[in-house]
């Protein structure tokens, strides 16, 4: 027996499982034996016994959960950091725990109330004493690992649980003598795993699978070589034996309907503490406000959970709620979280939905200098659609050319700092490149409940059956196209070949003609088939009257591909009257501007189409200027590449049969896209038809 080594445990008097808590205490209330319980207690304790001094804390009634010792602090040498309960079914143990430490003459340090720790049974000291191993993400929060910290004046690792059944670390995470450690990795997000990874070397790493953690194999009392938990695999057994240790089984079966086994029973109250330990994390905090219909818009939930899903924690220091319908919410929420690299992936995409930072903590945007022609420096922000503001200087600039996916370049203009939104590929050696997330906010247009009730998601909640839906956004389109034709404004088209075989070119042809499109972007392939339409009657070899396929009429497009390319370009086959109507031909000779831009499955290509990528994009970025609406028509290739270059603003109108190309199109966290799920060929019909019946409704108006 080692004398040194004590361990609190408390009687089962009063154990049983009154409430849930846990996945395990699901369906076990009142299902566990007192009398087996008491006995797995005591065979525990004869265990434990074995090797150290057990002290027992007097067990109280109505705390059924108190046998749990493991939660009742973090002892480091003659300091405790006692528990604050998650749950209000445990915090009436806290007062008992801490009258126990007090009596024994530990220092107790008490965390603020509304900042739950639960012990040991989240933070687990390496064996050597070198650092704490830290959890969250269920009951601890991240923001105590800063105050162990300070007040056991040590390294603090933050590992954050992803697995609701291991929601303590001591149910997944055991270290052990000689630097061992025993885990089980997929209760880990993969930031923790790669901490852990970095900490112990891959020959001290024995990694558990499913059985033995759902066994709890990790939650184990480690006392030098030895071992003792509830059940374990051969396999695992063997490999412990491998690395020196031996193993004691004992079951622990009653405690598990409760969600906890050996290591939760007990609590080591022996810590040595190692001289040349200090104080360290890399946790990090800011603060950060939002403003705008938070509730209506959903706003503040989705920035809670940007938070919790990138790994940090929050909380809300401050809510001011707007009263009236049309009156906005402010809040001001603290964010931590337990690196800078976590810290930079949460702030940038609370940037994007409009969070700023506030006013005194306002810093200017961090620049480094681009060293390699279309190189940034790393770390460097990636843009979104929304417009974009950066500190210089201590002013804040104006992005331009703003899109997705680039780099802020900011260089100094005779009047002043310039910001642009550039790609990768067009950076400059010597120029300065916005990195991290300092001095970067986003102006995010208020969005009102009336706002989104007004598009697809509205309709969506409203019950309303798809057909109708369809109708009702293609009103709704239709009505827009007039409204941007009158104006001067300028509607681009993407469309895919499928826009052909579903008979919509027609449609189209007409939409062109009547002046509703300014610009078509597409591939290869929607010229061709428009043009085999147009010259053959076929599309991919069907006949479009008949809607059969025509003897040999899969070869129908090579052949127009090779007619086209001997006339040099769809202009002159349009001017030579080899081509007479479609898509292409009302471009051509309406004057609207298309751009075919190459893939690797294109046939041919049609002289037209631009095979040179970069050129292609620069083409489309070009048409896309000033844009006021872009219709996508089943493209999802041509459709994403534009959605890439398009800041918020524009309405976009995604139309695709799979609901997943649509949602991927229309979802850009912004009011202004549609999607519509339906056939292409009866969208288009049906714009068509809307479009002549306003038409035809507006001139008989102004006509009286
Ligand atoms: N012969 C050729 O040269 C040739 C032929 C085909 C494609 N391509 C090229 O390949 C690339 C990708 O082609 P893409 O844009 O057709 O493919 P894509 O996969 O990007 O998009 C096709 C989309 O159409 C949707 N769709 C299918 N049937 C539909 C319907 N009835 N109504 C509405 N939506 C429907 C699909 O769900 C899909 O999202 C393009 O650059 C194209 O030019 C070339
Ligand atoms: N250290 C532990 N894992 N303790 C287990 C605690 C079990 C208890 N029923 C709870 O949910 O809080």
């Amino acid at each position: 027996m080692t004398d040194a080594i004590r361990f609190l445990m408390c009687p089962p008097d009063h154990y049983d499982v009154d409430y849930v808590i846990n996945p395990w205490m699901e369906g076990n209330i009142h299902k566990s034996s007192y009398d087996r319980a008491v006995e797995q207690w005591q065979k525990l304790h004869h265990t434990i016994k074995d090797h150290a001094i057990v002290d027992l804390v007097q067990p109280e009634k109505g705390w059924p959960d108190m046998v749990f010792t493991a939660n009742a602090g973090l002892v480091l040498d003659k300091t405790v950091v006692i528990s604050r309960f998650y749950h209000k079914e445990r915090q009436g143990e806290e007062p008992y725990f801490k009258a126990w430490f007090e009596s024994q003459g530990f220092t107790v340090h008490e965390l603020p109330k509304d900042l739950p720790f639960e012990g040991a049974g989240d933070a687990l000291l390496d064996r050597e004493g070198r650092y704490l191993w830290a959890g969250y993400g269920f009951r601890s929060e991240l923001d105590s690992h800063s105050l162990l910290a300070e007040w056991l004046n040590i390294e603090v690792l933050s590992l954050r649980l992803m697995d609701d059944r291991f929601y303590h670390l001591d149910t997944c995470f055991c270290p052990l003598t000689g630097g061992y450690l025993l885990y089980y990795p997929p209760a880990f997000d993969s930031y923790s795993n790669r901490l852990i990874e970095l900490r112990v070397p891959p020959e001290k790493r024995i990694a558990i699978d499913e059985p033995d953690a759902v066994n709890f194999a990790c939650n184990a009392v480690n006392i030098n070589q030895t071992v003792i938990m509830n059940k374990i695999s051969d396999n695992l057994k063997s490999r412990l034996s491998e690395a020196g240790f031996n193993v004691v089984e004992t079951p622990l079966t009653e405690f598990l309907k409760a969600g906890g086994a050996a290591k939760c029973l007990t609590l080591r109250v022996t810590e040595p503490i190692i001289e040349d330990r200090h104080a360290a994390t890399q946790l990090e905090s800011r603060t950060v406000c939002l403003q705008g219909h938070l509730l209506d818009a959903g706003l503040i939930n989705r920035a809670l959970d940007l938070v919790v899903e990138g790994g940090g924690s929050f909380q809300v220091q401050n809510f001011n709620l707007g009263e009236q319908r049309q009156s906005t919410s402010s809040a001001q929420i603290k964010i931590s979280a337990p690196s800078h690299e976590v810290m930079e992936e949460i702030m940038s995409q609370l940037i994007d939905i409009g969070a700023f930072s506030l006013q005194e903590d306002v810093q200017d945007a961090k620049l480094e200098t681009v060293h390699q022609h279309g190189v940034s420096p790393d770390d460097f922000y990636v843009t979104t659609i929304y417009p974009t503001e950066v500190r210089i200087a201590g002013e804040w600039v104006r992005v331009q050319n703003q899109r997705m996916d680039g780099a802020i370049a900011v260089t100094e203009g005779p009047s002043g700092p310039i910001a642009r939104c550039k790609l990768l590929r067009d950076l400059e050696v010597g120029e300065k490149v916005v990195v991290d997330v300092m001095g970067i906010r986003t102006i995010r247009k208020a969005e009102s409940r009336e706002q989104r009730n007004n598009q697809e998601f509205g309709f969506m909640s409203a019950g309303v059956s798809s057909e109708r839906r369809v109708e009702l956004i293609v009103e709704q389109v239709a009505w827009e196209m007039r409204q941007i034709r009158d104006r001067g404004g300028k509607v681009v088209v993407t469309a895919g070949p499928v826009v052909i075989h579903t008979g919509g070119s027609q449609h189209l042809s007409r939409l062109i003609r009547q002046g509703y499109v300014q610009a078509l972007l597409g591939g290869n392939a929607i010229a061709v088939h428009d043009i085999e339409q147009s010259m053959m009657g076929t599309s991919l070899g069907v006949d479009m009257k008949q809607g059969v396929a025509v003897k040999g009429g899969h070869r129908h497009h090579l052949k127009v591909i090779n007619t086209i390319r001997r006339c040099g370009s769809i202009a002159s086959a349009v001017q030579q009257g080899v081509i007479t109507s479609g898509i292409m031909y009302e471009c051509v000779r309406n004057d609207v501007p298309f751009s075919l831009a190459g893939s690797i499955r294109d046939d041919g290509p049609l002289p037209d189409t631009q095979m040179d990528l970069i050129q292609a994009q620069q083409h489309y970025n070009q048409l896309l200027q000033d844009t006021d609406m872009i219709l996508m028509l089943s493209t999802m290739l041509h459709s994403i590449g534009v959605g890439n270059m398009t800041p918020s603003g524009v309405k976009m109108v995604c139309v695709d049969i799979n609901p997943a190309v649509v949602t991927k199109l229309s979802d850009r966290g912004s009011v202004e896209s549609v999607g519509v799920v339906t056939d292409v060929g009866l969208f288009l019909s049906l714009l068509v038809k809307q479009l002549d019946r306003l038409t035809s409704r507006y001139d008989a108006k102004t006509a009286v």
